[in-house]
C-alpha cells in the first residue's frame, strides 16, 4: 500500500475570515496527522477538504502526485472519511447500518463481517437495537465499526475519540497506529492526547 496525499498552499475563506492561508502538507503511507487548533479554528473544514467534500478553496489537492480532478475515482475508491457527526441512521439497527454504508461503498459484504465488525467496537448484544436508542458513545462505535468493516488505505477522521470511553480511545488508538504500521495513512482531528508514536505527526490551526 502506498499512498500520499499532499495540499499545496490551501487557503480557505469562511465569512470573510481565512481559517488557513498557504498551508502545504503531505500524508505518506505509515503516517498519522493530527490536526490541531482551537475551536473554530477550521480542522473540520481542513478535513473535509483533504476528503475531497468541499470544491471552495484555494490551492491544489494530490493524490499520489496527480491532482483531485484527475484521480477522484481512485481517490475515493482509497477513502475512508468519518464526520463530526456519527452519521448513522436513528431508525436503522447497528447491522442495518453498516449494510446501507456497505450498499453506499458498492460493497456487499457479509453479515458475519458486519457482526464481527460491531463486536471488535464492544456492540455485541446491541446488533439489532435501533441506533437512536443507543448511547452517544455506542452511537460512534457504530460509525467505527466502519474502519474494521471497509478496508481503505486513507483514514479521514473528524474527532473519532468523542464520546469514547477509556477503553475504547485505547483500542481505537491501537486501531490507528495499526492501521499506519500495515501502510495505511490517517489524518485526524482530536482534543484527546494522543499517545506519543513516530508515526504521529501534527499540524497546528489557529
Ligand atoms: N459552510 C460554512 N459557512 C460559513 N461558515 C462556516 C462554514 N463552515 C465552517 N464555517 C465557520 O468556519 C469556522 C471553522 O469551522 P470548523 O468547523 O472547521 O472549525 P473546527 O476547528 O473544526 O472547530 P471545533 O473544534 O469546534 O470542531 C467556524 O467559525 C465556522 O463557523
Amino acid at each position: 500500500m502506498s499512498l500520499c496525499l499532499e495540499a499545496r498552499q490551501l487557503a480557505c475563506e469562511r465569512e470573510g475570515r481565512w481559517l488557513f492561508e498557504g498551508l502545504d502538507l503531505v500524508v505518506r503511507s505509515g503516517e498519522i496527522l493530527r490536526v490541531e487548533g482551537p475551536n473554530g479554528s477550521g480542522k473540520t473544514t481542513l478535513l473535509k477538504l483533504l476528503a475531497g467534500q468541499l470544491s471552495d478553496y484555494h490551492g491544489e489537492l494530490f493524490w499520489k502526485g496527480v491532482p483531485f480532478g484527475k484521480v477522484r475515482e481512485q481517490f475515493v475508491a482509497n477513502l475512508l472519511y468519518l464526520g463530526h457527526s456519527p452519521g448513522i441512521k436513528a431508525g436503522l439497527s447497528p447491522l442495518e447500518n453498516l449494510a446501507w454504508y456497505q450498499a453506499l461503498c458498492g460493497e456487499r459484504g457479509s453479515e458475519a463481517q458486519r457482526l464481527s465488525a460491531l463486536e471488535q467496537v464492544g456492540l455485541e448484544g446491541f446488533e439489532d437495537v435501533p441506533a437512536g436508542q443507543l448511547s452517544a458513545g455506542q452511537q460512534r462505535r457504530v460509525a467505527l465499526a466502519r474502519l474494521t468493516l471497509t478496508r481503505r488505505a486513507l483514514w479521514v477522521l473528524d474527532e473519532p475519540f468523542t464520546a469514547i470511553d477509556r477503553q475504547g480511545v485505547a483500542a481505537l488508538e491501537a486501531q490507528l497506529a495499526a492501521h499506519a504500521a500495515a501502510g495505511g495513512s490517517v489524518v485526524v482531528t482530536t482534543h484527546h492526547a494522543l499517545s506519543a508514536s513516530s508515526a504521529v505527526r501534527c499540524i497546528q490551526l489557529g
